[in-house]
């Protein structure tokens, strides 16, 4: 979901000691203060996650410093720029642990304290999951928080913890339009992206070359509008979006993630623009206004549902065009080049192997392709389970300590006082060597079989395991099941078309760009 840069990233702000650096000093604390281990079923499905010892733990302090005051931070956030996997490892290298004190982007003087205890492994990582620990209000975006001016004067949803009474009511409203539209998910999807395949091909045959980005990006958009409003984002109307649905919502995202992101300017540029000051509302408001007019003009059958839930239609609105908008069309602005880019990586016998599981799944459904049909292709799945280890799109989670807490890593044990914000970066967790055979690898039939399944304890994209399901009371992802079937959808309606296909990859504004050089189709099906 991120606008520029690659990913979504989201971070957190903390309120901890200035002086929080490492000395490496223990202390040693009773055994009932360990509140956050991996309970024994976790730690047992992979033989590499050794068990903790019994007995009094030895905690240690958290290494890492956040610097003199400004200069620390200016710092932490030009190396960060520099690229983020190099500022995590090489911090993991000098601390020689998986959890250390950083100052995450923004960061002063202008954004808010940055100071934040990074999580990177699999063992750490999940207490941002806990809500019983951690408080994950206005942490969405990460140590700031766009103004609310952006979302129509609310908070949405994505910035309510679960203890606010409203975080209730919204993801209530959110399940309940993904419910409503349960008939129409699959043939709207089929329908677009039908068009996005012509579209390529055309564009194919007349230049040798077509840029998947652009054109999904108005698949995505015209799907979720056909399914959602019974309506063409550019049917003509009183709020009709014409063909500017995407380059509108980009714009509104992009102003929001900015100062957490890099568009490819000169870095001294970024960094005086928008790493330094948020960027005001007002330079895309009538952008907004035209999205949001759209929403409340013809999301009718959506908005009616609000009373049910308690809220009003104006607030209902702002938050279903969040959800469609931020949360689904900005996640999959990621998603679907991620898939492609590491499914035209992996060369035609992968693709052979999908192209025959796919078709006759569809064949043994009569030729549908039916939820039925998706569930019944196990190398399909473990695929796309393994693109969203590899790459989630979403890459930080925060949450803020709700009491002082114990954490426990793979090196041991760490306090963490109330108030300290803990981040992670989630590649390293789905990338952690100690769960993850060979875990930079993209291996498509990883998550197959049985010990393939215990596996997706350790898939995380949803904010949560890939095991568990999103509730009132927690903070995982409302569209953890949509985006899993539609990311399925993708890659079945892809190989329902074609045998195999080429295609290039090159830096583009927003991540990677791919662009298909050919499309096989099949001499028969
Ligand atoms: C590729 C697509 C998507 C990705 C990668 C994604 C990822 C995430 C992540 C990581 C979070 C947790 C953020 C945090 O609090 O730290 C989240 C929350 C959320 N997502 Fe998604 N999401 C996607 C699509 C969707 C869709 C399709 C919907 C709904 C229609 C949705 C609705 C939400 C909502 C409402 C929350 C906040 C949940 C809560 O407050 O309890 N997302 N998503």
């Amino acid at each position: 979901m991120a606008v520029a840069g690659a990913r979504i990233p989201l971070f957190i702000s903390v309120a901890a000691p200035r002086n929080g650096k490492g000395n490496g000093r223990s202390v040693k604390i009773p055994k009932t203060r360990v509140c956050n281990r991996l309970p024994n079923s976790r730690a047992s499905v992979s033989e590499k996650i050794s068990q903790s010892e019994a007995g009094a733990k030895v905690v240690k302090e958290i290494p890492g410093s956040y610097g003199p005051p400004l200069l620390g931070v200016i710092r932490d956030r030009q190396d960060f720029f520099n690229g983020r996997e190099e500022f995590f490892k090489s911090r993991m290298e000098k601390y020689q642990s998986t959890v250390y004190r950083v100052n995450m982007p923004p960061g002063g003087p202008f954004f808010p304290d940055p100071r934040v205890i990074m999580l990177l492994d699999a063992k750490s990582f999940p207490v941002l999951f806990d809500t019983s620990k951690v408080e994950k209000r206005d942490l969405f975006t990460g140590t700031y928080m766009p103004s609310p001016d952006y979302t129509g004067g609310y908070r949405t949803l994505s910035y309510l913890d679960p203890s606010e009474e409203n975080h209730g009511k919204l993801k209530s409203f959110c399940f309940e339009v993904l419910m409503m539209n349960r008939e129409r998910w699959i043939p709207e999807f089929q329908r677009a992206a039908q068009e996005l395949w012509d579209v390529l091909e055309k564009e194919l045959a007349s230049h040798g070359r077509a840029g998947f980005n652009d054109a999904s990006e108005h698949m995505t958009f015209n799907f979720l509008c056909r399914s959602v409003m019974d309506r063409d984002p550019a049917a003509p109307g009183p709020a009709s979006l014409g063909g500017d649905g995407p380059s509108l919502i980009k714009k509104w995202i992009f102003f929001q993630l900015a100062p957490i992101n890099t568009i490819g300017l000169p870095r001294g540029v970024e960094e005086l623009t928008i790493h330094t000051l948020p960027l005001p509302f007002s330079l895309v408001k009538k952008d907004y206004q035209k999205l949001h007019g759209f929403f409340s003009t013809y999301a009718t059958r959506a908005l009616d549902a609000a009373h049910k839930f308690g809220l009003t239609r104006d607030e209902a609105s702002h938050n279903l065009l969040f959800n469609i908008c931020f949360n689904t069309w900005g996640g999959m602005l990621i998603l679907f080049p991620s898939i492609l880019r590491l499914l035209g990586r992996a060369g035609a016998q992968l693709h052979k192997d999908l192209a025959d599981e796919v078709r006759a799944a569809v064949r043994a459904e009569r030729g549908g392709l039916s939820m039925r049909a998706l569930e019944s292709m196990p190398l399909l799945k473990s695929t796309v389970y393994e693109v969203m280890r590899l790459e989630p799109p979403v890459p930080f989670q925060y949450g803020r300590a709700k009491q002082d807490l114990v954490l426990e890593s793979h090196e041991g044990f760490y306090k963490v006082n109330k108030g300290e914000l803990l981040g992670g970066y989630q590649p390293f967790a789905t990338r952690d060597p100690k769960v993850f055979e060979s875990p930079e690898d993209f291996l498509p039939r990883r998550f197959m079989g049985e010990q393939g399944h215990k596996l997706l304890r350790y898939v995380l994209w949803s904010n949560g395991p890939e095991t568990e399901s999103p509730s009132l009371n927690n903070k995982q992802c409302a569209g953890k099941d949509f985006v899993v079937m539609i990311a399925r959808l993708l890659v079945a309606d892809l190989f329902l078309h074609y045998d195999s296909f080429d295609m290039e990859i090159s830096a583009g504004a927003l991540g990677s760009a791919v662009s298909f050089t050919s499309l096989k189709k099949p001499i028969s099906f």
